[in-house]
């Protein structure tokens, strides 16, 4: 038995906006900052000790696991980063408005783009001064595996090999916290809890309300509940 708390970050300042946000590293809101705070304070009243810490390479992951380290009184908590744990990038409609957007193309255009599960959005250019190709942070990644923008199943497909090689080993000896994203989130609880195509389209993840799962030794959810019940979002069934 292990457990696994999956912790989106607070609220961005484009999530304040409402602009599609991706892989730009756009900085938590004083809002957000005091979501992430509060869980911290959520996960240390629930009695779970951390062996490990991952996140992505996104300033908004990582300051909300420093800050609900800090309540954890647990800032010694060994962390991980990598950008296999970063949002979905959203190609070509990044930083654009979402109102704007649906007023554009249409609801269910607009709908396809944010739920579907493999429809990716319109690509970014390379020549784009953030394409992630220019950012120092990525030098590391090859550059052919850098996206253009990604569908929910081309996220997926980076997330999981990490899961597989880097976190899942980790929770056959503890427990383990991951501050990420909407999206990357969401396609590591499609995989745990056995989702198909058509039921992860449902599934939202609030800002930093931390979902506890306890996971049996084949890694299978037993439990699962979000620490603070009044921001809590529908859980998919289990088993
Ligand atoms: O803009 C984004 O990067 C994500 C998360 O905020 O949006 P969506 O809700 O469309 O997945």
């Amino acid at each position: 038995m292990a457990f696994l708390a999956l912790v989106r970050h607070g609220q961005s300042q484009w999530n304040l906006e409402n602009r599609f946000t991706g892989w730009m590293d756009v900085n938590l809101t004083a809002e957000g900052e005091a979501q992430a705070r509060k869980a911290g304070q959520l996960l240390k009243a629930s009695g779970v000790t951390f062996s490990q810490s991952f996140t992505s390479l996104q300033t908004r992951a990582i300051r909300t696991l420093w800050l609900a380290l800090q309540e954890m009184d647990c800032c010694w908590l060994p962390e991980e980063k990598s950008w296999h744990l970063n949002e979905r990038h959203y190609g070509a409609l990044t930083g654009l408005d979402k109102a704007e957007t649906v007023a554009k193309h249409g609801e269910e255009q607009v709908r396809i783009w944010r739920r579907s599960y493999d429809v990716p959005p319109p690509p970014q250019s390379q020549d784009d001064p953030f394409h992630p190709i220019h950012d120092p942070r990525y030098r590391q990644v090859p550059a052919g595996l850098l996206p253009n923008g990604e569908s929910l199943a081309m996220t997926l497909a980076r997330v999981l090999p990490y899961w597989g090689d880097a976190i899942a080993p980790r929770l056959h000896d503890g427990n383990v916290l991951i501050s990420a994203h909407g999206n990357s989130l969401r396609a590591i609880i499609k995989h745990l809890f056995d989702l198909d195509e058509g039921a992860i389209m449902d599934v939202e993840v609030p800002t930093a309300n931390p979902l506890l799962i306890e996971l049996d030794a084949q890694l299978r959810p037993v439990s699962a509940r979000y620490l603070d019940a009044e921001r809590a979002q529908k859980l998919p069934a289990i088993g």
